[in-house]
Parts: structure tokens; C-alpha cells; sequence
């Protein structure tokens, strides 16, 4: 068990998962990173690691949507504004990682959508390691040590261990939401 680890299957129905994947592909993707990401409202820069000063363009009515019902369901205390979407062909993964403190609140809750993968989460001190399988509608909400402490990762590799046997991976998306921390906030917060 991973303590602040919520998951919920079936979050989304299957229309609801086919209509969400819909609109995700029909946005244009960037390509510079090795796997391909939208990002939605304030940009994170993977080179500064911040979200920068600009102000951030509106959540498209898709993520909007989805950040109004994470906070009527009470995951979120406001709707989340930042929203990163992430492919993941068979074979590829996301190393071990605590999202960016300083530029994110609380809550980290993602939504997995076309294909199972699982999610590794590591202890950083005593290594201990928890496999979570991911379903596509499923939702994964961090908070507390799951989201501050605890690394997740998404091991490379084109199968995983599923209920009867090595399952392969087709084209998994995930839509991960998140709360940017004010700069001023940060500030305070630092002196
Ligand atoms: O693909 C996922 O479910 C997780 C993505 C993630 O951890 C991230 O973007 O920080
Ligand atoms: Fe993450």
C-alpha cells in the first residue's frame, strides 16, 4: 500500500473514455521530447523546471470539464489549471519522479485512457516497491506521501504482469491534472 494513494476504476465509461481520446488527438502533439505531450494551460518548462510568468491560456472545454468534476467529486479544494497530456507507445515509460514541488499543488490525479500499463511506486528510503496497474478509465489520484514522497515511474517495456499472465501494451494516453503554486505563494512560503 501506498498511504495517499487513491484509485478509482471505471472513473470514466467507455463513451466517456472515446470521447475524451477524440478530442485529445485531434490537438496538435509536440514533438521535442521523446514522448509525445500536450500541456494545457500555464506551460511547464522542463529546462528552468518551472511554469514561468506568463499567464496561462484557458483549459480547452475537454480539460475543463474533467478539472470541474475531480473538484465537485472533492479531490481538488479549487479545479485543477494545469494539464499535461502524455502518449506512451509499447516499449515506452517514464523514469522514477516526484512531480515539481515548487510548481505544483498537493493533488497530482491522472486519467488513463486506450491501454493498462503499471505504475511503480518507490519508496525513496527503504525502496520498497508497489506495482499498480492502471485500466484505461481508470483515475489515480496522489496526495500526502504518495504525491511528496513516493517516486512513480512507468517501466519501458512493451508488457506488463496482468491478473492472467503477461498482458502486451498497446498506445496508452494519460491526462494528468494538476494546481499551479502561485509564485507568490512559493515565495512567502520560502522566506
Ligand atoms: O502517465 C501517467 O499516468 C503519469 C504521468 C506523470 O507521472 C507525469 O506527467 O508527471
Ligand atoms: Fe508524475
Amino acid at each position: 500500500m501506498v498511504p495517499g494513494l487513491l484509485l478509482v476504476h471505471h472513473w470514466l465509461d467507455e463513451d466517456g473514455q472515446r470521447r475524451l481520446t477524440a478530442d485529445i488527438d485531434t490537438a496538435p502533439w509536440s514533438s521535442q521530447l521523446r514522448r509525445r505531450v500536450q500541456h494545457y494551460g500555464h506551460r511547464y518548462d522542463y529546462g528552468s523546471r518551472g511554469v514561468g510568468d506568463a499567464p496561462a491560456p484557458p483549459l480547452p472545454g475537454w480539460a475543463a470539464t474533467l478539472a470541474l468534476r475531480l473538484h465537485e467529486d472533492g479531490h481538488f479544494d479549487r479545479p485543477p489549471d494545469q494539464v499535461i497530456v502524455n502518449e506512451y507507445l509499447p516499449g515506452q515509460g517514464i523514469s522514477a519522479h516526484v512531480d515539481h514541488v515548487p510548481s505544483f499543488g498537493p493533488v497530482v490525479a491522472s486519467v488513463s485512457l486506450l491501454s493498462a500499463c503499471a505504475m511503480e511506486f518507490t519508496h525513496p528510503e527503504n525502496k520498497t516497491r508497489v506495482p499498480v496497474r492502471l485500466e484505461p478509465g481508470s483515475l489515480c489520484v496522489m496526495t500526502g506521501p504518495a504525491r511528496f514522497t513516493w517516486r512513480h515511474a512507468i517501466p519501458a517495456r512493451k508488457s506488463d504482469l496482468g491478473p492472467d499472465g503477461r498482458v502486451p501494451r498497446g498506445r496508452r494516453v494519460s491526462v494528468t491534472l494538476r494546481t499551479v503554486v502561485q509564485k507568490a505563494a512559493v515565495s512567502r512560503a520560502c522566506r
